[in-house]
């Protein structure tokens, strides 16, 4: 079964073999597996041993959905919301299967507040969300629908994917930030804070404390370390936020020890200002996450090595004919073949030898050389 439904939320699984769990707690994605270049699945994402799973908070790691604030809460209609709003710590409904084929898996979420006393409590703006995630083979999908369902108010909201990628905090690297104004959160001054800095690194890394707002950023960014990386492609989220708190990790009550050292977060967003959605209106954030080309190029050599042996024994079957061929000479030669039986059989060789399965031309001499592609 191509999506299997737990008590928890909901497993995605593709023919190729990666796999996905999307809580429906937040409709948190807590886990992305990929097959890595010998076939074995390698988890992309991380997710705090101490995080809890359970409904009681929102979950430290995998890709938590930030709405309607950015940080703690500043616009006159969020002031009763936690750090990073609600939509991170409420119970979304599973709507079900979008797509099922070789393409994708692709399940929705929706959070409708109607009928939700606590959230109405806390917030009275009308909106409703739905959340799309698709699973391919080596590429995972989050993309969240904000509707405006008010005849009149003007739904103003920011809204971020906090995603935790798994990574060796002291090796990895996310490109291209350089040129780039941001706003530096670990400054500890108000006026530190609120003065953009432009980034001067070609690739920026968190061997330092790290919590940097770029805004304008290019929704197009490759985060790689020695073994591996992702790519990330976002639409609409025009800003992206790079954070690890190193060892201030370790005040984080749900986060182990030395957790910080193993991932970055890489956070597309909408948090610089406030996105202003007219009423009746819908707006498409997208993220996609690309398992990084290196596991591409693995899986398209493993094709090409394939059809590299299938020459090769094409070739083998070449050799074979040519030798029949001498034999029936051979043949002719030390026995009485009528010239008809002859001609017939070399006949029937040269069809076979001229098909295009044995054409030298049609069977590549050697691997061609992989680049990774845009
Ligand atoms: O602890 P939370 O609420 O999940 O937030 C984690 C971090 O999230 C990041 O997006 C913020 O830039 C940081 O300032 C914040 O510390």
């Amino acid at each position: 079964m191509p999506t299997e439904t737990t008590e928890r939320g909901i497993i995605l699984k593709h023919p190729s073999g990666s796999i996905a769990e999307v809580l429906f707690y937040g409709s948190t994605v807590i886990s992305w597996k990929v097959p890595n270049a010998s076939g074995e699945l390698e988890e992309r994402l991380f997710v705090s041993s101490k995080a809890s799973l359970d409904g009681s908070k929102p979950v430290r790691g995998g890709i938590p959905i930030v709405f309607p604030c950015f940080g703690q809460p500043t616009h006159p209609d969020h002031l009763k919301l936690a750090q990073h709003g609600f939509a991170r710590n409420q119970m979304w409904t599973f709507d079900g299967a979008v797509m099922d084929n070789q393409a994708g898996v692709c399940v929705k979420f929706v959070l409708d507040p109607r009928g939700n006393e606590a959230l109405s409590a806390i917030y009275t703006t009308p909106f409703k969300l739905e959340y799309v995630v698709t699973l391919a083979a080596h590429q995972l999908s989050t993309d969240l629908h904000i509707k405006n369902p008010s005849a009149s108010h003007t739904l103003e909201f920011q809204a971020l994917l906090h995603s935790y990628i798994r990574a060796p905090a002291d090796e990895v690297t996310v490109t291209p930030l350089k040129g780039l104004q941001y706003y530096d959160k670990t400054e500890t001054t108000e006026e530190a804070r609120t003065t953009p800095k432009v980034e001067s690194r070609a690739e920026v890394d968190v061997k330092k404390y790290t919590d940097a707002v770029y805004e304008n950023a290019p929704m197009k960014y490759t985060v790689s370390w020695p073994s591996g990386g992702v790519d990330i492609k976002a639409q609409n989220f025009k800003d992206v936020v790079i954070w690890n708190p190193q060892e201030e990790g370790r005040k984080i009550g749900d986060m182990e020890s030395d957790g910080w050292k193993n991932y970055i977060c890489v956070e597309p967003g909408y948090v610089r200002g406030f996105e202003r959605l007219a009423p009746q209106k819908t707006w498409i954030y997208c993220q996609r996450s690309i398992s990084h080309t290196r596991d591409l190029l693995a899986s398209a050599e493993r094709q090409l090595r394939y059809l590299h042996d299938q020459a090769d024994r094409v070739r083998d079957l070449q050799d074979c004919l040519a030798t029949l061929s001498r034999r029936i000479d051979n043949l002719a030669f030390t026995t009485s073949l009528s010239p008809a039986i002859l001609s017939g059989l070399h006949a029937r060789l040269d069809d076979i030898l001229s098909s295009p399965l044995f054409s030298r031309s049609s069977t590549p001499d050697s691997l061609p050389d992989l680049e990774p592609s845009d």
